[in-house]
């Protein structure tokens, strides 16, 4: 098993841990907990390779990473062996894609890599993904729920639409397909810049998505825009629980906040810092550990 933060644009550090087979499953349960409670996202996992990304605005950083992995051991009880070495981007992306099916999501989504050659599946709506370091290949737990539980506030018809940490732009382009709407699209990350203006025109929809660089709710192009009647935020628990009062002010009355990069574990803590802002759940989504909250700001 291979964890990978990101070192810069092209190249991956990357860090191998070795488990015993039969203490696998204990490890990446410790290590799912670890991750989310100190900061590191979980991106991906097969049984050869892991990526997790430290979040930026966390001040995650390798060090952190480091010490997860062998937190997680000590929790777990498991003799992990832990090693470094250095991938570059194209080719560890180019492994990692190339064993991804496709992923449907929800009842009418289908996320397909673009090495996949067959038909895609016309009762579906298509998003074709070339999703680089970024996050969002649909298959993580917190990016499906966030895209069911767009599909059931769509009767909305939401008009200003926000994705806030975009990653690969995989939300933002399900909005815009979805509801026909434009979507401003921000990273942190210049990578996921990138990647999403780049996923957005393979998918034809560079004219829905306009995607800018910031940190937050600081992000000039997200002041400009606001105030918003759909925002998704698929971070992590306690960015979202900083971001409260921001995503409070910037949501219209009646508008819908749908959030998630959290555990189940997690919900009660991002929710009370939502309702102390006014906000109010309406659907708590389960997708495994993960928790896609539905929130929504009253009328008046
Ligand atoms: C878990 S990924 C979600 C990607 C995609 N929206 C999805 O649902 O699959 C979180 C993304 O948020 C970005 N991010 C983290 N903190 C941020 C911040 N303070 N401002 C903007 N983006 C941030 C990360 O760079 C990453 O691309």
């Amino acid at each position: 098993m291979s964890l990978s933060p990101r070192r810069h644009a092209t190249e991956l550090e990357t860090i191998s841990v070795t488990v015993p087979p039969d203490a696998v499953e204990a490890y990446e349960s410790a290590l799912a907990t670890v991750c989310a409670t100190i900061g590191i996202f979980e991106l991906d996992d097969s049984q050869t390779l892991w990526r997790v990304e430290g979040v930026k605005d966390t001040g995650c950083g390798e060090d952190e990473l480091r010490a997860a992995l062998i937190l997680a051991a000590l929790t777990s009880g498991v003799d992990a062996e832990l090693e470094r070495s250095h991938t570059e981007a194209e080719g560890w992306l180019a492994r990692t894609y190339e064993s991804f099916p496709e992923q449907l999501a929800g009842r009418r989504f289908a996320i397909r890599g673009t090495h996949l050659e067959d038909a895609p599946n016309p009762q579906r709506i298509t998003i074709t993904l070339d999703a680089g370091v970024a996050f969002g290949s649909g298959e993580h737990g917190s990016t499906r729920g966030c895209l069911r539980a767009l599909e059931m506030v769509a009767y909305r018809k939401p008009r200003r639409i926000l994705d806030l940490g975009c990653g690969s732009g995989i939300l933002a382009m399900a909005a815009a397909a979805l509801l026909h709407r434009p979507v401003l699209a921000t990273d942190i990350d210049p990578w996921s810049v990138r990647v999403t203006k780049r996923n957005a025109a393979m998918n034809g929809l560079a004219n829905l998505v306009d995607c800018h660089l910031g940190n937050g709710w600081a992000t000039p192009a997200i002041r400009r825009h606001a105030p918003y009647d759909l925002v998704f935020a698929n971070i992590l628990a306690r960015p979202l629980c900083s971001m409260a009062a921001d995503l409070a002010l910037n949501l219209l009355p009646g508008g819908t906040a749908i959030l998630a990069g959290l555990l189940n574990t997690q919900v009660c803590m991002v929710l009370a810092a939502h309702r102390r802002h006014g906000l109010v759940l309406e659907r708590h989504l389960r997708e495994g550990d993960w928790g896609t909250l539905i929130l929504r700001k009253p009328h008046g």
